[in-house]
């Protein structure tokens, strides 16, 4: 079993010798060093959000009216946060959320094989988006033996569809995860004013590039021969609009369980379940598709309370720290989801940085859980947290 906490003692420690971390421990630390080491067209993108950022500022700062209180007297010296999902035995409730630019973050255009590996490094599953540098094959052999998600951005048109789900079971994906909030995208300023959206630009476009059905509407054609044409090409495939309807042909494309990521009414997450849904993904992606929205983690007690047990429930949007992860369990998440933290740890130090970022992540999750006597993820579930502005 791992000691996450051990970190800490690793980091006072190395200080002993006049060694102090590489990388920030802390999000607002990282957040601005990663401000000054990406280029422009990528830091709008990643930190940018909807309109004008409320629902996305909202999403992390709603975590600071939940409280947890601590148990005493209960021998919490071995933490055990392995869990399981999808008959998948994980060290960490902890996986990396889907980021579609995540290629871009690192400066040789390979950060999708970065993070792949900082999650062979340290077990956190990786969900690897259809927006990617390299293709799925590639990025899935990165992650060693750390399972992987594969998220789909489902194409209007179905064959492709279906190619990229049945490459993302040929490489041992272990789950898809649909995303269904993102068919159009939300008017998101910071990328409006400068004219900024890298996908237009060829950017993240490698699954679609390296598919025999893409390459087939294509007619053929090398998508590198005419660029243009591919990208316009993708432009017009690229968000179907899924309904209810859709979900009996979903299931019909795979045997892997399928994850709704999106979900953050109670009523939809019923559906979703009625409807043959594995799982259910809360996330409102960050804040950056709609803005006014009510942040996650308030819609996540309800959706848990709806869900009750049935399937799996997956969280994110807002998590910055181990303190975020143990208020979702709290709150009644099973996993969750890091998004740009982990992606600002890939622009600092690639497949280290991200590594090292989700280390302090848990190392800070294992820790609070010492202090506060949860020696379990279901001791955590149990306190609960309560909100503190009422
Ligand atoms: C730059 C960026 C790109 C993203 N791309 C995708 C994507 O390709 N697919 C997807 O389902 N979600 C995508 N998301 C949403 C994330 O999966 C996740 O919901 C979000 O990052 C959570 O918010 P947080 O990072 O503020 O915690 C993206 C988020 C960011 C920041
Ligand atoms: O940037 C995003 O959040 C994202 O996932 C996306 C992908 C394609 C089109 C629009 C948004």
């Amino acid at each position: 079993m791992p000691h996450y906490g051990d970190l800490q003692t690793q980091i006072y420690g190395a200080g002993l010798s006049g060694v102090v971390p590489t990388y920030p421990v802390d999000f607002a630390t990282l957040e601005k060093r990663a401000q000054s080491a990406l280029p422009p067209h990528v830091l709008t993108y990643v930190q940018g959000g909807c309109g004008d950022e409320w629902t996305q500022d909202e999403n992390a700062r709603a975590f600071r009216h939940w409280g947890m209180v601590p148990r005493m007297m209960v021998d919490a010296t071995h933490r055990d946060l392995s869990t399981e999902l999808f008959g998948l035995d994980l060290p960490s409730p902890v996986f990396m959320a889907p980021i579609g630019v995540t290629g871009m973050m690192s400066q040789d255009q390979h950060g999708d094989i970065a993070a792949a590996q900082a999650s062979a490094l340290t077990g956190v599953p990786l969900t690897a988006s259809t927006l990617s540098n390299d293709p799925l094959e590639d990025v899935h052999a990165a992650c060693g033996d750390t399972p992987a998600f594969f998220q789909l951005y489902t194409p209007r048109d179905k064959e492709l569809a279906e190619s990229l789900v049945s490459r993302a079971e040929k490489a041992g994906y272990k789950a898809i995860v649909v995303t269904l909030d993102t068919w159009v995208t939300g008017w998101r300023p910071r990328d409006l004013n400068p004219s900024n959206f890298p996908q237009l630009r060829g950017h993240v476009l490698q699954n679609y590039f390296s598919d025999p059905r893409f390459r087939q509407m294509l007619g053929g054609k090398a998508p590198e021969e005419d660029l243009r044409t591919a990208i316009g090409t993708w432009g017009a495939t690229f968000g179907k609009v899924l309904t209810w309807d859709d979900m009996a042909w979903l299931k019909s494309i795979t045997k892997l369980p399928i994850v709704l990521k999106g979900i953050c009414h109670p009523d939809d997450a019923r559906r979703a379940i009625d409807t043959g849904a594995d799982g259910i993904y809360v996330s409102n992606h960050g804040g950056r598709q709609a803005n006014g929205g009510i942040a996650a983690i308030d819609m996540l007690p309800a959706v848990a309370e709806a869900v009750a047990g049935r399937v799996p429930l997956l969280f994110d949007s807002g998590i910055r720290s181990g303190t975020d992860v143990v208020k979702a369990i709290a709150l009644g998440a099973d996993m969750v989801g890091i998004g740009r933290p982990y992606s600002y740890g890939l622009a600092l130090g690639g497949a280290a940085g991200c590594a090292h970022i989700l280390r302090c992540i848990l190392a800070e999750a294992d820790l609070l859980m010492a202090v506060n006597g949860w020696p379990t993820l279901a001791a955590v579930r149990e306190a609960g947290a309560t909100r503190t502005d009422r």
